[in-house]
């Protein structure tokens, strides 16, 4: 089965997911990929980039997102976090990455770690 990521960006590291998903670009292109409206609506125009696109994190993207993955319908999250911005819907953050540990599915929240991630699932998927 395809792996089913999710791919979400605070404002200040849009930047980087675009950057990160340029780099995995031919694996993401064979993936099912959802992202928050800003995030996703970037991937979709910058890099073409097929992502079914939920509501801007603010106005409940995050949940949505965090919904699906409680369904089972998530195989990793990449969320690159803005740490130094405080965000309106802190609690939907919060809410996003616990479901990620409640049922142990893949986050990663920095650069580092999505590099990780990525490269693991591009692997598995050889
Ligand atoms: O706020 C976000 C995640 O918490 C991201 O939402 P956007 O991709 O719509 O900017």
């Amino acid at each position: 089965m395809k792996p089913r990521i999710a791919l979400i960006a605070h404002d200040k590291k849009k930047d980087d997911m675009i950057k990160l998903a340029a780099e995995y670009l031919g694996f993401l292109q064979t993936c099912t990929l959802t992202a928050t409206g800003t995030t996703g609506g970037r991937l979709a125009n910058e890099l073409g980039l097929a992502v079914d696109r939920k509501h801007s994190g603010p106005f409940g993207g995050d949940l949505q997102i965090g919904s699906m993955l409680v369904e089972g319908g998530i195989d990793a999250v990449i969320f690159l976090r803005d740490p130094m911005t405080p965000q309106p819907h802190e609690p939907d953050i919060n809410a996003l990455v616990r479901a990620c540990d409640v049922h142990n599915v893949a986050c990663a929240t920095n650069l580092s770690t999505a590099h990780l991630v990525l490269s693991q699932l591009q692997l598995t998927q050889q």
